[in-house]
């Protein structure tokens, strides 16, 4: 493990926004042993998503791991947390030391390949309450990070998030911005992600 005070973030400088990105939070070895183990232990699942009264499968599957029972609603799906695991406790007192919370909620993302996506949204479910603290963590694949301002038309970014890396937003980040993993005609390898959350 790398010693925190070496772990660089660099901030965003978006207006009406907090975000730092870690781009070298796990180193790339550990990261791939991380990946893997992620990818073999998870009980993936693939939920069906309701847009506008239309049913959709989701195009990426998801699990649900928190410290408490409680759950997580967005898009119609409420998912249960499951305990845990060791490698899940040990990347959260990672994240936790540097973000200086306590997340309780870990959401993961496996995008397979580019046709899976995570479309345009916002982190404001009512149960991650005002201001909503949210840490990204990323493996394998590097995928691009796409933000977009509600209001101001001209406000946009995009980022991709390297192998290791860790995208931090909080503040009112949430209330003004939306943010997706576009998909991509390019041949892409898997991504894994985990999203920490407070749900208290
Ligand atoms: O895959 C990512 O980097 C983002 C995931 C995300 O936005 C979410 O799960 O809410
Ligand atoms: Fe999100």
């Amino acid at each position: 493990m790398q010693n925190n005070q070496q772990i660089q973030g660099f901030p965003l400088h978006l207006p009406d926004a907090d975000i730092t990105y870690f781009p070298k939070f796990i180193k790339a070895s550990e990261a791939t042993c991380i990946f893997e183990t992620l990818l073999n232990e998870t009980p993936w699942q693939q939920d069906d998503i309701k847009v506008f009264g239309k049913v959709y499968a989701q195009p990426r599957l998801t699990a649900l791991y928190g410290t408490n029972q409680k759950s997580y609603s967005y898009s119609n799906i409420k998912m249960t947390p499951l305990p845990l695991t060791e490698t899940l406790k040990s990347l959260k007192n990672k994240v936790d030391i540097v973000c200086q919370t306590d997340f309780t909620t870990l959401l993961l993302n496996y995008y397979r390949d580019g046709k899976d996506s995570n479309g345009w949204h916002a982190d404001n479910e009512k149960e991650l309450g005002k201001n909503p603290i949210i840490a990204s963590l990323s493996f394998g694949q590097e995928r691009f990070f796409h933000l977009k301002h509600r209001t101001d038309k001209t406000l946009k970014h995009k980022i991709a998030l390297q192998h290791g890396s860790l995208l931090l937003m909080k503040g009112e980040t949430q209330h003004k911005w939306l943010h997706q993993i576009p998909k991509t005609a390019k041949q892409l390898h898997g991504r894994i992600n985990i999203t920490f959350r407070i749900i208290p």
